[in-house]
Formats: structure tokens, sequence, C-alpha cells
């Protein structure tokens, strides 16, 4: 009896799903607002980019340019999503004029969403940022330069250890482990001792980095991210060897987490100051309605990690990796830095390096160079629409841009693809209108917090790296620094390998 009734029920179900799919399709197809827009076909079922992606495994960024070069400059390629090649536009679009929402089909995949990343609106965004910000200012950075200096120094006792037994070492994972030593005691007070680590594999790099490439299938399906987010620790160990260190990543910040929420006071214990001196100030939180919940503090905390232990690596490798190209760049930098630091024993201050002007550039090209963030960062037009490169765009439509179409700009760097220190050294006007073009860290209300950090951190391994080492690559080629898109970059496992001889003065 049961079954007669149901097959017909499930069969009337099927039918009215199938109507509905139609129907959208229908309506993607021919009426939706940005219909108008040139873009490939079946772009309106909204799997476009999932089939490239996840399918035929291409980089989406790789894909943008080949229908840039086809469709022109505004591309329909999404049902609701456009993108734009004018590097004018990023400008536009990240401007800190426009307060625009971040598009939660991207951004829920990190299961962050009540934190600086996270928060899809401007007004929580901002509310949050204005807590955080000076702990992250340049000021407070040159104040806890001694953070960023104690785990460069570990870092290149390390590299010397590996010297001395004759070993090469992973640059891409030596490099990010001092980035993650970085993060953890600059924002959570709490060492990882992840340079220590062997072979610079700590499992909290090793698990992040796996991390990357689950983003990308994730962010189309959203059930199955339901599921690997709320699967029970246990199995999440079963299923995925790396998520073991992951866990125990999010169970030492929760753990820290619940104590401050618990018992205030144990914050003051620590050396330095933590995120949580300001968010869990009552004072600072007046405004948004109390301190935040246990969950936003552990979002926060995530973002931040997230955030922090990977991309100034990523820069200070592929950075490194150039300077190597080029014996005349390597050897100009040396001499800089010979001048400026001539007591090996004396590292200088961040502020002093900070007035170099021949490793500023090489900071400068280094994150214009790298990836970043490659992927376009979507946001959503207010109801009342906008006008994006000359086209009247609709409210609600999801917009972005990958800033790879403003840094490998022809039109702005000539030989893009060259590493050319030398561009950001032109006279005054030159090269502070060439500055607004550099855009690694993003622009606008949603740019990186942590900025200022990220550039200690590369001013400081960049200046050690080059002062007390000669480094000499062991066998890698071009190809082994090849990387495909997450949200970050996932780099060809072969990575950098360099022997690092520590120089005698
Ligand atoms: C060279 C290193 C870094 C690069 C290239 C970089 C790049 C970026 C970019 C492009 C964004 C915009 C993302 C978006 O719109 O979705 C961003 C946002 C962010 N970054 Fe960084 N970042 C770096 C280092 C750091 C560090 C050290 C921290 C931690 C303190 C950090 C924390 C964050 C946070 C919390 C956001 C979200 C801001 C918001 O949405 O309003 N980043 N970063």
């Amino acid at each position: 009896m049961a079954t007669i009734t149901l097959i017909p029920l499930l069969g009337t179900l099927l039918l009215i799903y199938s109507l509905h799919k139609l129907w959208t399709f229908f309506y993607n197809a021919f009426l939706h607002p940005v219909a108008k827009f040139p873009g490939p076909p079946y772009v309106w079922t909204d799997w476009y980019q999932c089939y490239n992606d996840v399918y035929l495994s291409r980089n989406w960024t790789d894909v943008l340019k080949e229908l840039h070069e086809k469709y022109g400059d505004v591309v329909r390629v999404g049902a609701n999503e456009l993108h734009f090649s004018r590097p004018s536009v990023y400008n536009e679009i990240y401007s800190p004029s426009r307060r625009w929402d971040k598009d939660a089909t991207l951004y829920r995949v990190f299961n962050q969403d009540e934190s600086s990343f996270g928060f899809p609106t401007y007004r929580e965004a901002k509310a949050r940022k204005d807590i955080l910000a000076p702990l992250f200012s340049h000021r407070a950075t040159c104040e806890m330069q001694g953070v960023v200096k104690n785990h460069l120094d570990r870092l290149c006792t390390a590299l010397r250890k590996r010297h001395a037994a004759g070993q090469s070492s992973d640059m891409l994972f030596a490099l990010r482990s001092f980035s993650l030593d970085c993060i953890t005691t600059y924002c959570f007070a709490q060492d990882v001792h992840a340079s220590e680590a062997e072979e610079f594999r700590h499992p909290i790099v090793e698990a992040m980095d796996a991390a990357v490439p689950a983003v990308r299938v994730l962010q189309y399906f959203e059930p199955l991210r339901k599921v690997v987010f709320g699967m029970p620790p246990w199995l999440g160990k079963l299923t995925d060897p790396n998520t073991g260190a992951r866990v125990a990543l999010q169970e030492m910040l929760l753990k820290q987490v619940k104590e401050y929420v618990q018992n205030p006071k144990s914050m003051h214990e620590t050396s330095t100051p933590t995120i949580y001196h300001r968010l869990l100030d009552p004072e600072l939180n007046r405004e948004t309605g109390g301190v935040p919940s246990l969950k936003s503090l552990r979002d926060e905390a995530l973002s931040l990690f997230f955030g922090g232990a990977e991309s100034s690596g990523n820069v200070s490798m592929l950075g490194t990796w150039h300077i190597l190209q080029t014996p005349a760049i390597e050897t100009r930098l040396r001499e800089e830095l010979r001048q400026a630091w001539s007591d090996l024993a004396t590292m200088p201050q961040l502020e002093d390096l900070e007035k170099l002007p021949y490793l500023t550039a090489i900071i400068k090209e280094s994150l214009r160079i790298s990836p970043s963030v490659p992927v376009p960062l979507p946001r959503v037009v207010p109801p009342q629409g906008t006008t994006l490169s000359g086209q009247q765009i609709p409210g609600g439509t999801v917009v972005g841009m990958s800033l790879r179409f403003v840094h490998e700009s022809e039109e702005i760097f000539h030989d893009a693809k060259t590493f050319d220190p030398e561009r950001w050294l032109q006279p005054d006007a030159a090269a502070a209108s060439l500055e607004k073009w550099l855009v690694a860290f993003s622009k606008g209300p949603r740019n990186c917090i942590g900025q200022n950090l990220a550039m200690c951190e590369l001013y400081m391994a960049f200046a050690a790296l080059f002062r007390r080492f000669e480094v000499v690559l062991d066998g890698t080629r071009a190809e082994d620094l090849s990387w495909t898109e997450g949200f970050l970059p996932f780099f060809n496992p072969r990575h950098m390998r360099a022997f690092c001889r520590p120089v005698e003065a």
C-alpha cells in the first residue's frame, strides 16, 4: 500500500523539480538581467566554471584569459556573474568608496563566516576589522618585530644545520614554516616550532598545503562541503590523514579561546598581546553589542591563521627563485644589504630595511609576480546597480576580477613576464603611478588586514637569505614552480630546493 502511494508522490516531486530546473535554465538563458552580456555557451547552467575547474582541471584564471580574448572586456562567466579584464576596473570594484558585500558562494567554503575574512557584509567586517586594526598597524608590527626576528633566526639555524649535513632545503616549506611560526606567535602568543620540524614538514604546514586543492571542489558542491565540515574528527582522520593536523590546530585554537572566555585574567599571562586582548575587551565591543560569540572567536582565529600562514612564504620563495635567475639582480641586492648590514651578528631594524630602495623594489616585484590570491574575489553589486567598464551592471550581479589581469598587463608593466625590480625605481612620479597597480593585498574595505606583518616578514626573510647565505639551487627547474589554483596557489609538489651555505662575514 505504502509503495503504491509513494511512487506517484516521488514521480510528482521529480516532475516539479525538473520543471523548476527547466524554467531556471530558460530564465537564465533568455530573461536574466545579465543575459545580454557575452559569454561562452551554457554559462547560464552555472556549471561552466566547475566543468573547467574540476572536470578539466584547468586554472580558472587561464580560462578567463581565453574568454576575454574571445568575448571582450566584460564576460558573463556564470548565471549571475561577470568578470572584467580592463585593469582600471580592478580599482573600481575594490575601491575604498565601494562597500559591496562578498559573495557567500565562494567564501562559505572556508567555514569562517563570522570573521573579518568571512563576514559577507561590509558593516560586520568593518566593525571586526576596526577592533583588530591597531594590532596590525605599521607601528604595532614595528613594535613586534622581535617576534619575527626570533623566528627568522630559528629558520636560519635550521637552514645552517641542513647545509652542515650536506642537505638542501625545501624552500617553500622552509619559508612557509617561518610564516606559520610568525602568525601563531603574533596573533595567539603560541609557538608551534614549525621551522624546527624535520625537513620543514611540520604536520600543520603539510595539512594546510593539502587543504588548498579541496577548496577547488568544495565551492561547487555545497552538500559535500556540509558533510566534510560536519564530520566528527575521528571520521575525518580516517578519510584524510592530513585532517589530523587540521583538527589538532583547530583544537589548539579553540582551547585557547575557551580558556580566555572562561578566565579572562589568564590572557594577561602571555608575553605578547594576542587578538583576544582586543576581541574580548567589552569596551571595544560596545557598539557591536558585546564580545563575539565562541563560534565567531573560533572563526576569527582560523581566518587570521589561514590568512597569515602561507602567502608570505609563497611570495618570498618565488622572489628568491627569480633573484637567483639573474646574477646582476642578486649581486646588487647583496651589495645593498652588505652596506646596510655590515656586522653580520646584528640584523638591522625593520625601519632601516624599509629604507633600502633595491630590497623594497625586490619585494614589490616579488608581490607582483606571485599569484597571491589568484582567483577573482567576488563582490555583489548593490540593488541600485552600478557602472563598470562603461557598462550598466544590474543590482545583485556578482562581479569580480583576478589580480592577474592587473599584474600581467603589458599596458602597465612593460615586459610583464620578466622579474624586473628596476621598474619600481623610476623617478618618483612614475614609480608612484605604478604603485596603484600593485594589488597583491587587494584594495578597498576588504583588503588584507595583515599586510604590514606580511611586509615585515618579507623584508626580514629576503634580507637574511641574501645577507647570511649563499643560496644555490639544487636541481630546481622553472617547471617545478608551476601552481594550480585553490583559493591560494597550490605548488607542484617538487617545490624549490636550495643549499643555503652560511657566509662568513
Ligand atoms: C604576502 C602575504 C599576503 C598576501 C599576498 C595577502 C593577500 C590578501 C588578499 C588578496 C586579500 C583579499 C581577499 C578577499 O578579498 O577575499 C586578503 C585578505 C585578508 N588577509 Fe591577507 N595576505 C597576506 C598576508 C596576510 C597575513 C600575514 C594575515 C594575517 C594577519 C592576513 C590576513 C588576511 C585577512 C584576515 C583577510 C580578510 C580581510 C577582509 O576580508 O576584509 N593576510 N589578503
